[in-house]
C-alpha cells in the first residue's frame, strides 16, 4: 500500500526514526517528498534521505503532517510541545500512555507502538494498539507503516503493548545474547574467536530461520528435539535446568519495569 498522507517523524534524525523512515522510503510505502523528520541538532546530522524536509521546528512537522510520529525518548516527551488536534499521532516511545500522548498533543486518534532495532533491516515485528477514536482507513495506514520496517499486528489491549516493550521491543537483542554466551564458552575450550564469532553468527541467524516458516511452532520444535534424546536434548536440559526461563522471564519483566521508570523520569 502506498501511504499518501504526509508522514512527519519528531525525533526523525534519532535512531529509530531514521531506521522508520529509510524503511518507509526504501520500501515505496512513502513518498519522500511527504516525509518530514525534526530533532533538535544541526540539520546537517539528519539522516540523508533525497527530498526528505528536515526542521528544527516540531511546530513545522505538524504544519506539514497528516500523521505525526513521536519517536523521541520516554523522558525526553515532556519537553515536546505541539498541538496535533486532528492529526493521527503514532507513538513509539516506550512506557508513555496513550492517554498521557492525547493530554500532551490534543490528538485524539492516538495509536501506540513498539517496533525493534531490526526495523534497521526492514525485519522489525512491530505490534500496535490503536485507542477507540482511531478509523479504520488511519489503522490500515498503520499497518502499511510499520509493515514497510518488517511485520505489524494490531493487538487489542494498551496494556499489551507495555508488555511487548520487553519482549518484541528488547527481544531483538536476545539472539545477540545467546550468541555472545556461545562464543564465551568456545573461546574458553580453544576455538579461534574469529571462528568463534562466525559459527555463533551463523547459529543463530541461520535457525532462526526455522521459526520463520509459515505454521512454525517454537515449543513443537524444542519438544521434538527432546524426544530425538541426543546432544541437543542433553543441552536444551540442562540450560532449563538451570533457569533458562527463569532468566528470559526476569529479563522481559526488568525491560517493562524500566519503561515505566523511564516514563516518569
Ligand atoms: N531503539 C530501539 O530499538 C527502540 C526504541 N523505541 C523507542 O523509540 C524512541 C526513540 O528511540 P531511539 O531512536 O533509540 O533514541 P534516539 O536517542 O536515537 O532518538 C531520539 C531522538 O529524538 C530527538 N529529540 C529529542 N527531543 C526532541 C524534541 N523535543 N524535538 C525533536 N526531536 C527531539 C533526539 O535528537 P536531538 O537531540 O537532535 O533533538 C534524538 O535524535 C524511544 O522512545 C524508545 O523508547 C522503541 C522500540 C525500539
Ligand atoms: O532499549 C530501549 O529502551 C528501547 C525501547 C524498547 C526497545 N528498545
Amino acid at each position: 500500500m502506498t501511504i499518501e498522507q504526509r508522514i512527519g517523524i519528531i525525533g526523525g534524525n534519532g535512531w529509530l526514526g531514521s531506521a522508520i523512515a529509510s524503511a518507509a522510503v526504501d520500501s515505496g510505502a512513502v513518498d519522500p517528498a511527504r516525509l518530514t523528520l525534526s530533532g533538535r541538532s544541526d540539520l546537517s546530522t539528519f539522516p540523508a534521505i533525497p527530498d526528505v524536509h528536515r526542521t528544527n521546528l516540531n511546530a513545522e512537522l505538524v504544519e506539514r503532517s497528516d500523521v505525526v510520529i513521536l519517536s523521541v525518548g520516554p523522558a525526553q516527551f515532556a519537553d515536546v510541545r505541539i498541538d496535533a488536534a486532528g492529526k493521527l499521532v503514532v507513538s513509539v516511545m516506550a512506557g508513555i500512555t496513550a492517554a498521557r500522548i492525547t493530554e500532551r498533543t490534543g490528538a485524539a486518534e492516538v495509536v501506540r507502538t513498539i517496533p525493534n532495532a531490526a526495523a534497521a533491516v526492514r525485519r522489525s515485528f512491530t505490534p500496535w494498539y490503536a485507542t477507540p477514536p482511531v478509523s479504520a482507513s488511519n489503522k490500515a495506514l498503520v499497518q502499511a507503516l510499520f509493515e514497510a520496517c518488517g511485520e505489524a499486528s494490531e493487538v487489542p489491549e494498551e496494556s499489551h503493548i507495555d508488555y511487548c516493550v520487553g519482549m518484541t521491543g528488547s527481544g531483538a537483542a536476545f539472539p545477540a545474547l545467546l550468541a555472545e554466551a556461545m562464543i564465551a564458552h568456545a573461546v574458553t575450550h580453544g576455538l579461534p574467536r574469529a571462528f568463534a564469532e562466525r559459527a555463533a553468527a551463523g547459529v543463530v541467524a541461520g535457525a532462526s530461520q526455522l521459526l520463520a516458516r509459515p505454521g512454525a511452532d517454537a515449543a513443537r520444535i524444542v519438544q521434538e528435539m527432546i524426544d530425538y534424546r541426543g546432544t541437543t536434548a542433553a543441552a536444551l536440559l540442562a540450560m532449563r535446568e538451570r533457569g533458562f526461563d527463569e532468566a528470559v522471564a526476569a529479563g522481559l519483566a526488568a525491560a517493562s519495569a524500566k519503561a515505566a521508570a523511564m516514563s516518569k523520569a
